[in-house]
């Protein structure tokens, strides 16, 4: 089953302005349900602009993407929100996460609007963070977190809806090699879960690894083959 389906697929920033720039340039890509992508790309490439499309968190200027069928290019943003939550968990390189808060509180932030029985809820945000591997810090704040720390708080909270899909962008550039090697462990966890996954990296950590199903090279926002 095609999980993902992009079709003819350009991205225009300050389109039809003196400063126009062209940052994807008809993307054709399909990616399999279960299949774990490495987009390899320079920086300015246009990797996080291809993942926050797959992600609707910004729309194409021209072409299709399709998630599970469903043409989110055309989607109305109310209904974009919905798509995001149900389906997406997303891990970005700066975390993204909120201060003040704990580790549970951030992970259950995906759920509030849920009208879920507590027992429920806390089952629900101890398995993400068992998954994760973020269970013995839970009460903590997050700002005293450490970086490798913060990101398995935040893989937790991207777990936390049971998403098909998973979107990661540079997830190890804030972190030192210890934590980036922990990340690829993570990495094969969600293969094994049967997720469908899209690394955004320049990292040489993540080469010839044998569970990444597809190395898709990007370049002056064109897929390479
Ligand atoms: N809102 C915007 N307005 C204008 N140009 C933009 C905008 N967002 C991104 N760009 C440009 O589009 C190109 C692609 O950016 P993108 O963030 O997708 O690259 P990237 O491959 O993810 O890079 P990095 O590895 O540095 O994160 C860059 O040249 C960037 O300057």
């Amino acid at each position: 089953m095609k999980k993902v389906l992009i079709k003819n697929l350009f991205k225009i920033y300050n389109e039809k302005k003196q400063n126009e720039f062209v940052a994807l340039k008809n993307i054709n890509l399909e990616i399999n349900s279960g299949e774990v992508i490495v987009l390899r790309g320079k920086s300015g490439s246009g990797k996080s602009t291809l993942l926050s499309i797959i992600g609707g968190i910004s729309k194409p200027t021209s072409g299709d993407i399709l998630v599970d069928n469903e043409n989110i290019a055309k989607l109305p943003d109310i209904y974009t929100s919905n798509f995001r939550n149900e389906k997406l968990g997303f891990i970005f390189q700066s975390f993204n996460l909120i201060n003040g808060l704990s580790t549970y509180e951030n992970v259950m932030a995906p759920l509030v609007l849920k009208p879920l029985k507590k027992e429920l809820l806390e089952s629900k945000i101890s398995q993400a963070l068992h998954l994760a591997n973020i269970e013995h810090k839970r009460e903590q704040k997050v700002e005293s977190l450490s970086g490798g720390e913060k990101q398995r708080c935040a893989i937790a909270r991207a777990l936390v809806m049971n998403p098909s899909i998973i979107l990661a962008d540079e997830p190890t550039a804030n972190l030192d090699k210890s934590n980036s090697l922990v990340f690829v462990e993570m990495l094969k966890k969600f293969k094994e879960l049967n997720k469908t996954v899209v690394v955004a990296t320049h990292d040489s950590l993540f080469e010839n690894l044998d569970f990444v199903d597809r190395y898709i090279d990007i370049k002056d926002g064109e897929i390479i083959e």
